[in-house]
């Protein structure tokens, strides 16, 4: 396979008979082969998108010490800045070249607000006009989505709709700007731009800027580029739904590397179930065959147990 399938998700988003099924199928395909696809009429207002990586753009460039202020080593909860070289997602590597901002879920009515906790309480907001806001609502869009997508996962690994929706309507969900500087000099194999990984969670959703970089590991072994396509959100499964699904749905390793010599910025959305989640693998994914092959744990425990082993503050703290 040389190319990540695009789908297109109108049939399912604007209810067209049949559209949730035929998209489930499609969906299906790319997840259990190379869990890479593009996503297009996805529902997500292009102005917001822009809006928000002019956003992401103001902030990166603030000065070090100003972005240093919000950052994510001070909280527990992963939110606030990341800086160059602070995080490497593949712990062969150098660390990886680039920063990155994020954003969590802010805690809705009810919710315990504790910032020592992954993914919970507090956000920290640079004093950047409009960030909080935009930020905000495309967290809320991106987030919609990922329910929308759920319900494609859940037809197609054999169980009703909206199975997954108790599960993930109170989401460790993490929106992320990226930013890689050009890579410096000939790329040699030793600094990428984020090392080879896959993701936590249940999916991601990635917009590219114009600038490539991302490459997605094949079965095969092969690296084979993701472009930008305009329009679109790469979509990936991530370690957590490969386990709910006993495997049926592949999580793969990808990577980034700023060949371009000019800025690249990027914008992912980390969809993680709810901290209290326990997956437990699908029954309809067991069969004398193919018995489950992990033990149930919570999502929360599932996330902390990937976070610590990425960040060298969650290491030495912990
Ligand atoms: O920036 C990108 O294109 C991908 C980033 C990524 O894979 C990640 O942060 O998990
Ligand atoms: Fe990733």
């Amino acid at each position: 396979m040389d190319n990540l399938p695009i789908i297109d998700l109108a049939p399912m988003l604007n209810d067209e008979p049949g559209g949730l099924e035929r998209v489930a199928t499609e969906i299906g395909e790319a997840a259990r082969t190379i869990g890479f696809f593009y996503v297009r009429n996805h529902g997500v207002d292009e102005g917001l998108i822009d809006a928000l990586y002019a956003l992401a753009v103001e902030f990166f460039a603030l000065p070090l010490e100003e972005k240093e202020k919000l950052s994510i080593a001070k909280v527990g909860n992963n939110r606030g800045y990341a800086g160059v070289g602070t995080e490497s997602l593949d712990p062969e590597k150098l660390t990886d070249a680039k920063e990155a901002f994020n954003v969590g879920r802010d805690p809705e009515a009810g919710e315990e607000d504790d910032d020592s906790q992954v993914s919970r309480g507090r956000n920290q907001w640079p004093d950047v006009p409009g960030f909080r806001d935009v930020a905000s609502e495309y967290y809320a869009a991106v987030r919609r989505l990922s329910e929308q997508l759920h319900r494609a996962f859940a037809l197609d690994l054999g169980v009703p709709p909206d199975y997954f929706a108790p599960y993930v309507d109170r989401p460790m969900a993490t929106l992320r700007m990226l930013h890689y500087p050009p890579h410096p000099g000939r790329f040699d194999g030793t600094r990428y731009g984020a090392g080879a990984h896959t993701d936590y969670g249940n999916l991601t959703l990635l917009s590219q800027c114009e600038v490539g970089g991302l490459e997605v590991r094949t079965r095969a072994g092969d690296w084979i580029s993701a472009p930008p396509v305009p329009g679109t959100f790469v979509c990936n499964i991530g370690d957590c739904l490969m386990r709910w699904s006993n495997d049926t749905y592949v999580s793969n390793p990808h990577r980034v590397v700023n060949r371009s010599g000019t800025e690249r910025y990027s914008i992912a959305f980390f969809f993680d179930p709810n901290p209290d989640a326990l997956v437990e693998c699908l029954p309809s994914c067991i069969s004398e065959d193919r018995p489950a092959l992990y033990p149930p744990i919570t999502a929360g425990d599932h996330l902390l147990e990937r976070l610590d082993a990425t960040y060298a503050h969650r290491k030495s703290a912990g």
